[in-house]
């Protein structure tokens, strides 16, 4: 998997991606950069501090980082790359696109397709999710854009959550508002966040919260000046990385596994639920009416 390329420059290549370590782009010796062998494809890019062992992954598809079946699998891959790679000791996740986060999941995925599409798709979906809830790391979302539901969910599996201080950005679990319901693990991973009569009626009204009114409830643990977003998301991750380890990852472990291994028990069920529920006419007609709305805002 990895291969040396000259002395200090390491490549660990799989599917589009690879690890280069050593001087690259940047022209900062202790830079590891992950990117497509096909610049121009690539939906993330990720570069890898050796010197402090912080990676910042950075999302680019364009326009919006709506999450389709290739940009999950890309991100998966690259943090099960990280996660392995013993010089980096935490994530931080951010946006290349301007204004947006990430839009969530991509509702092309889930509208006018067949069952067997909807079920590769959901399973990449609750992939991401295992990898990133359950991840050994230091993970810390970098927020500089809008957030709805799946964006949201990304977001929430953090460590630590630092949103720019914009109002017209907005982050939620939105999903009964597409006329669509988060399963019960979008579910926990919120409710563990903001508590249960928050979770509660933030998923019923399908809430999306600016920045402040995102930090009253803690759905955001910070937010600062946009610009500050990412050297705030750093400081953090010094913060963080200055704890003991082991003792850390124990203790993320504990308040998390029973969520994750509660997906884990019934992963196939999850999956016939969603293929079911998406499937069913009446949500594709509502699927269906969204993406028209999402189309006449334009015009
Ligand atoms: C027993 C019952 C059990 C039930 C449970 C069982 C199973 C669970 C079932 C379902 C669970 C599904 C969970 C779903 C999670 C999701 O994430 S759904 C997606 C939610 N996302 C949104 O609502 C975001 C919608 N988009 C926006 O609000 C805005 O686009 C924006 C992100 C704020 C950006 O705004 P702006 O900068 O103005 O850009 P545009 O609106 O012009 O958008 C640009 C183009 O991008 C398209 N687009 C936007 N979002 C998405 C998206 N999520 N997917 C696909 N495409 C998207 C938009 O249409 C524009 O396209 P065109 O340029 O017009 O072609």
């Amino acid at each position: 998997m990895a291969a040396v390329l000259r002395r200090g420059v390491k490549l660990i290549s799989s599917g589009s991606s690879q690890l280069l370590s050593g001087g690259c782009k940047h022209g900062r010796t202790s830079t590891l950069c992950i990117s497509s062998s096909r610049p121009s494809s690539s939906k993330i890019n990720v570069e890898l501090d050796s010197s402090t062992g912080i990676a910042v992954m950075r999302f680019q598809n364009p326009l919006v980082n709506s999450l389709n079946l290739d940009f999950l699998t890309e991100i998966c891959i690259s943090l099960e790359k990280l996660e392995l790679d013993k010089s980096c000791r935490g994530v931080i996740l951010t946006s290349a696109q301007p204004k947006i986060f990430s839009a969530g999941l991509d509702i092309l995925e889930m509208y006018g397709k067949n069952p067997e599409h909807y079920a590769a798709f959901w399973k990449s979906v609750q992939e991401i999710w295992l990898k990133l809830y359950g991840y050994s790391k230091i993970t810390i979302a970098a927020i500089n854009g809008s957030s709805p539901a799946g964006g949201c969910l990304i977001a929430l599996t953090a460590d630590y959550r630092i949103m720019a201080d914009n109002p017209r950005y907005t982050i939620g679990l939105n999903e009964t508002q597409l006329g669509i319901v988060a399963p019960f693990w979008f579910k926990d991973t919120m409710l563990n966040t903001v508590g249960h009569r928050t979770a509660e009626l933030s998923l019923q009204f399908g809430l999306m919260y600016t920045p402040s009114d995102a930090l009253k409830i803690n759905l955001v643990d910070l937010v600062v000046p946009e610009e500050q977003v990412l050297s705030t998301a750093t400081e953090t991750m010094t913060k963080f990385l200055a704890i003991p380890g082991h003792a850390r990852e124990i203790s993320k472990s504990m308040m998390r596994k029973p969520v994750v291994d509660r997906l884990l028990s019934c992963r196939d069920a999850d999956i016939k639920n969603f293929v079911s529920f998406i499937s069913k006419d009446s949500i594709q007609k509502s699927l269906g009416q969204y993406l028209s709305m999402l189309k006449q805002k334009k015009s």
